[in-house]
């Protein structure tokens, strides 16, 4: 489908938004290997915005949680400066050994990326304040509000947060409201929207993404 095809249901907009990210060979074999891993790539609308977000800022420092086989990672990567790096964290070494290999097919220079594995929550205490333009994370969904939190400190002023899930349907529609990942949600949503240090955007693609821009 191209973007002057007419929008016939549901499915159809799906492709339509994926017309809008060129989706070359190395994106879309690591895409294949994380749906064959079971890792659950980012969808190809949120490929673009991070793509998007990425090319706006001129991003030259990017951290993500939860790198899997390195599709958000390309997509952050194709908008950022020609110099620019990405800090990619894991649990997981056999994901990031094949986001390596997937980073080095896309003939990205081993110096554009680090891949440090470990939690999140153990690895950002680490990061430098004020030096990243944009945070995504699109893992451990029950960590989000401490992402947040760490979100503010490594943020740049203008830095924009991206979290991945924040519709995810499943979750918030469990009647179970004490299911810990439903209340993580919930939480990190209010407190988003309350922080006035914070300018949100909720973006219906793939499983919802939150925007929230660090006031210069
Ligand atoms: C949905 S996959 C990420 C997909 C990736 N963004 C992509 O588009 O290819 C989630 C990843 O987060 C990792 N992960 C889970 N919990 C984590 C944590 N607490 N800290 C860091 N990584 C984590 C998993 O090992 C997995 O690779």
């Amino acid at each position: 489908m191209t973007p002057e095809t007419p929008i016939a249901d549901a499915d159809a907009v799906q492709d339509y938004v994926a017309a809008y990210l060129a989706q070359d060979e190395v994106l879309a074999a690591a895409r294949a290997r994380g749906v064959e891993l079971g890792c659950a790539p980012i969808s190809l609308g949120t490929g673009a915005a991070l793509r998007f977000l990425t090319t706006a800022l001129q991003a030259r420092a990017v951290v993500e949680v939860g790198t899997g086989t390195g599709v958000s990672g390309l997509c952050l990567l194709r908008g950022m400066a020609p110099d620019g790096v990405l800090t990619s964290i894991d649990v997981d070494p056999e994901y990031q050994r094949v986001a390596r290999r997937i980073f080095a097919d896309a003939s990205l220079p081993s110096g554009r990326t680090r891949l440090i594995m470990g939690r999140g929550l153990e690895v950002l205490p680490r990061l430098a304040d004020g030096a990243y333009d944009l945070m995504f994370v699109g893992s451990a969904i029950t960590d989000y509000p401490r992402y947040l939190e760490e979100a503010l400190r490594l943020l740049r002023p203008g830095g924009v947060l991206v979290l991945d899930n924040m519709l995810d349907r499943e979750l918030l529609t469990d009647p179970d409201t004490r299911d810990p990942e439903a209340q993580a949600l919930l939480e990190v949503a209010r407190a988003v929207r309350s922080d006035e240090r914070l300018a949100p955007l909720l973006l219906p693609l793939g499983d919802g993404l939150l925007l929230a821009a660090k006031a210069p």
